[in-house]
């Protein structure tokens, strides 16, 4: 941003050129199109986010808003004027609109959805740009994307650079093009290329988007009749659909997702932070274990290019893996995930062993399962996979919890996930926990160490059902290795056993209750991990839920989700659960979520209650 003093009208005139800012310095200079009011000793600054010069016979308007000349208002009313400016200029003959620094606008600003609107609108000042009698050229590099793209649809030409992008993403925002976008890019481009860019969001390079027509270097290309209303009809409509989008909850989750993803990158630790912190090259890798998990890493690690070791003890488990991972390989070339060649160095890169001692030098062993409570993920999806069983063995079942939460937004049910990772290592976890607490459990058993517990899935386990690896657990499969999850009568009945024999009155169970037991017992551990200090931020919870257990992106994460449903609420039902599931730990109420509810403390506001004197 470049702050510029313009002149230096009288307190109280009108200003001329744009928007201003004041800083506290002696005297009193003001700029821009509002009055200004209450100024003792400011300065009035403009700041100015449009570049306007003029050479030879051109006037350039260079939007200079880093890093990415988001259209803000400050940009939009440089736009504006410059617009204007250059059409009054008689030695004017045509006008360029470029970006400054690394990129063509990337669209709108949007931290300013959450603020009042304030005029000029992008289809306003789109529309003088359309109107002018000089021709209005777009020169793109960089990122031309949403708000960024409509501008240079208005334009009457656009050029670009090879290396550009264009792209409406607003769809991952949950919004769509709201400033003409739909309009006319299917009259630039046709309906199919519209559709297809502004429903997946996919940024386009210039060369495929020239092919299009959305670049066009030689002339406006003839204005399609491609839609069913009339251009100012279609814009009506375009106008409220995007208004509609912009006040839902969804669009208000991507965005704070949006944002999110980028405040964590700005970690602090004590002894570093993002700043100082050097990446170690990674040569060398191992993965112990040569399970669905473990192969799946191995996966990721060899379509990254990096050599990695595959360990285990057994000959027989070790070929099953290497058999997994040259099939799932296979699948991620054909589906075009990862390029041929990637697929033929993958081989190279892969080294089976059964010896400990290969292992000795390599750079990184990615940790599979740990028996501890857990950091963040594992310690809030805790009681998220404890409820699921609970709730099967008080009535529900299996395919049920899935199905609700399928519907909740969830890509995977929590049953399905537990047969892809393994029954066994459910058992396992226990087991060592149960062992560490020197307590043996049996199929009757329901409580450790005073804690309610459900051997329904140790029954699984000792039937051999453990996933999909043997053809059934919690539902069964084509085969073993299957991934097409089907209804088991044969686990209905083995709920009902294990319920019977215990003595556990079955019930029905609704979806809300499957929903709340399943979400509020998780987000209660999230606000307990905020005041461990284990996240430093909601936002640390919530990136890990969008990306580490595909966490609906319209739902922000489950913090976020928290907030929208009102903390008040949730801290409620948890005191309810509580109340009705004494010896369930997990529902003891987070005392940072009872303080936040009480006071109705705002989301960005959190953090200031979560340790110390506040909590
Ligand atoms: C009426 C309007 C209708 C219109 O149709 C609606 C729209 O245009 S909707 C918009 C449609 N457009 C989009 O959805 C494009 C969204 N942007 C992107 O996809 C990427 O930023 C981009 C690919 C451009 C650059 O990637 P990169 O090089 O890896 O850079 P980076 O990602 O690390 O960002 C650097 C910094 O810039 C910040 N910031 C970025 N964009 C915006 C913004 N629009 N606004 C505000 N801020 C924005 C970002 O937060 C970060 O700040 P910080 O404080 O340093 O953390």
């Amino acid at each position: 941003m470049r702050s510029k003093v313009v002149c230096n009208c009288r307190l109280g005139s009108k200003c001329r050129t744009g928007v201003f800012i004041s800083v506290p310095l002696r005297s009193t200079f003001c700029v821009g199109t509002s009055y200004i009011l209450a100024v003792k000793v400011s300065y009035i600054v403009a700041v100015i986010m449009v570049d306007y010069k003029v050479q030879g016979s051109f006037a350039i308007l260079e939007v200079n808003n880093p890093p990415v000349n988001a259209l803000s208002h400050a940009v939009r009313s440089g736009l504006n004027d410059g617009i204007e400016k250059a059409s009054r200029d008689r030695n004017v003959k045509a006008v360029i609109v470029c970006g400054k620094g690394a990129t063509f606008p990337a669209g709108a600003d949007i931290r300013e959805f959450s603020k009042p609107k304030k005029e000029p609108w992008l289809p306003e000042i789109g529309h003088k740009m359309e109107k002018c009698e000089k021709p209005v050229i777009a020169a793109i590099h960089g990122t031309c994307l949403g708000g960024g793209l409509e501008i240079a649809l208005f334009c009457h030409y656009r050029i670009a650079l090879k290396t550009a992008r264009v792209g409406f993403p607003e769809v991952q925002l949950g919004l769509l093009p709201g400033a003409a976008g739909t309009q006319r890019l299917p009259r630039v481009a046709g309906l199919q290329v519209a559709m297809d860019m502004i429903s997946s969001g996919r940024h386009v390079l210039a060369t495929e988007a020239k092919k299009y027509g959305i670049i066009d270097e030689l002339c406006l290309k003839a204005v399609k009749a491609s839609v069913d209303f009339p251009y100012e009809k279609g814009l009506e409509m375009e106008t409220e659909f995007f208004k509609q989008l912009l006040g839902s909850g969804q669009s208000k989750a991507q965005q704070y997702a949006f944002f999110a993803e980028r405040t964590i990158a700005r970690w602090e630790m004590p002894n570093g932070n993002y700043r100082t912190a050097v990446a170690k090259p990674v040569k060398s890798t191992a993965v112990i274990g040569a399970g669905t998990m473990g192969s799946g890493i191995v996966v990721c690690l060899l379509s990254a290019g990096i050599p990695v070791y595959l360990m285990e003890q057994n000959e027989k488990f070790l070929n099953n893996g290497l058999k997994m991972i040259k099939s799932i390989m296979e699948g991620s070339v054909k589906l075009g995930k990862v390029s041929p060649e990637v697929g033929r160095k993958a081989a190279t890169l892969l080294k089976p062993t059964m010896n400990y001692n290969d292992l000795k030098d390599v750079d990184l062993i990615p940790v599979l399962v740990k028996t501890c409570r857990g950091f963040l993920a594992n310690r809030m999806h805790g009681p998220f996979g404890t409820e699921g069983t609970f709730l099967v063995e008080e009535g529900a079942l299996p395919s049920q919890v899935d199905r609700v939460m399928e519907d909740f937004g969830l890509p995977i049910g929590p049953f399905k996930v537990r047969d892809l990772s393994g029954v066994d290592i459910a058992y396992k976890i226990k087991q060592e926990v149960a062992k560490l607490l020197g307590i043996k459990t049996t199929l009757q058993t329901r409580f450790m160490n005073g804690e309610r517990y459900c051997a329904l899935n140790d029954r699984l386990f000792h039937l051999g059902r453990l996933g999909r690896k043997t053809g059934k657990g919690y539902y069964k499969y084509e085969k073993a290795g299957g991934k097409i999850a089907t209804e088991d009568s044969d686990v209905t009945d083995i709920i009902e056993k294990h319920c019977k024999e215990l003595g556990i009155q079955r019930r029905q169970i609704s979806s809300q209750e499957i929903v709340e037991r399943m979400m509020y017992s998780c987000i209660n551990e999230g606000f307990k991990i905020l005041e461990d200090g284990i996240a430093v931020r909601p936002e640390d919870i919530d990136v890990c839920y969008l990306y580490g257990f595909s966490f609906p992106r319209y739902l922000g994460g489950p913090m976020f989700y928290a907030n929208q449903i009102g903390l008040q609420r949730v801290y409620e039902r948890i005191c309810y659960y509580h109340e009705n599931f004494p010896y369930s730990p997990h529902w003891v109420p987070s005392r940072l979520l009872r303080k936040l509810a009480a006071k109705s403390v705002p989301m960005n506001e959190w953090m200031a209650y979560a340790t110390g004197s506040k909590l």
